[in-house]
């Protein structure tokens, strides 16, 4: 018999909010260390997965830092995007949009190029071999310094032409997005497309910041804009994109529960919500599991599913080949749910 998950894994959907390094399970992290001959602090994958209990982003954000060590070599990075793209065609990802933290990888030596060089080794062929058609974001670390995120985009340069955008991460408030202001304005000024997370935990003003002063098209996360009405309708008005992550949001208590979360109220004011899985590894979930998630959790019905597929493809950067954009589009329309 049919259950929701044959219903929901296979609707043809974007991933558009993915850090790669999120998507580190344990196993591969003792892999990686054993190969590596790095000492992790914990015993066993078991032992890991019981540190997997964060209440807050920075405490989420300890752990990530840390298990990053890790990666060294190119073939870490291809292996760490190559079982993301496995996993994420499992749940019926046809695009993937995916960010990536240079600057926590040179903090500790390993240079843009083995990260850059070592995930394209595995998205060159993503089609090919999963038939996940992908481009790369490249965040800045938000609490590190605006010169470090301009030396950090300077450092990309030779590799711009796989790296179709840039994005904001790590510890959000105290640190507005007005502070990264010139980077991004050498972003725009190099073709590069712009977002940022914006409204996780930090206030509803970090969002309009995002848009007045960074030009972002997309906003990450976008939660808190249902704080402020005026904000809403700006967002609704202008299309703007948000990248909501649900099982993210419970697990770093954004939301208490899931039953809670605003997606239902977001859909329902017009908002362009997408659906994503921000750091599946840790939170529980991949990109079909939170939809599989919200619809047991919100009740939400199979046309708004549809709806937040048809979402992540409109706000994809896949401006540059509308053909397979409309592709994407007829499969999600044309997509007929298991009863
Ligand atoms: N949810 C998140 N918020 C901010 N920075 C992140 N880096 C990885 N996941 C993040
Ligand atoms: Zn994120």
């Amino acid at each position: 018999m049919n259950g929701p998950y044959d219903a929901v894994m296979p609707l043809p959907k974007a991933e558009l909010h993915l850090h790669i390094e999120g998507t580190l399970e344990p196993e591969l992290a003792f892999a990686l260390a054993a190969r590596n001959g790095v000492e992790l602090p914990y015993a066993d994958t078991e032992e890991l997965r019981k540190a997997y209990q964060f209440s807050d982003l920075q405490s989420f954000l300890d752990l990530y830092y840390e298990l990053m060590a890790v990666l060294r070599t190119e073939q870490d990075f291809a292996d760490l995007a190559d079982a993301y793209l496995a996993r994420a065609a499992e749940q019926g990802v046809r695009h993937a949009e995916i960010f990536f933290d240079p600057q926590a990888h040179a903090a500790r030596g390993v240079e843009m190029g083995t990260v850059v060089e070592g995930l394209w080794r595995a998205l060159g062929r993503s089609e090919a071999v999963h038939g996940v058609s992908t481009q790369l974001i490249m965040c800045f670390l938000r609490d590190e310094s605006a010169e470090s995120a301009m030396e950090t985009l300077e450092a990309a340069r030779p590799y711009l032409d796989r790296i179709v955008g840039v994005g904001l991460d790590s510890a959000e408030v105290g640190h507005p997005p007005v502070k990264f202001r010139e980077v991004y304005e050498a972003a725009a000024a190099l073709g590069l497309r712009r977002v940022a997370h914006a409204g996780e935990e930090g206030p509803p003003s970090y969002i309009a910041e995002a848009l007045d002063v960074l030009g972002v098209e997309r906003v990450d996360h976008g939660l808190r804009c249902v704080e402020d009405p005026a904000l809403v309708e700006r967002l609704v008005r202008d299309r703007v994109p948000l990248t909501v992550c649900p099982l993210s949001n419970v697990r770093l208590r954004t939301v208490d529960i899931l039953a809670d979360h605003p997606l239902p109220a977001m859909l329902d004011a017009g908002l362009l919500c997408t659906v994503n899985s921000d750091d599946p590894a840790y939170f529980g979930g991949y990109v079909g599991d939170n939809f599989l998630a919200v619809q047991d959790a919100l009740g939400l019905s199979r046309e708004r599913l549809r709806e937040l597929a048809r979402n992540s493809f409109v706000a994809s950067f896949l401006d540059d080949d509308e053909e397979r954009r409309a592709r994407y589009l007829a499969e999600v329309e044309a997509y007929e749910f298991a009863p």
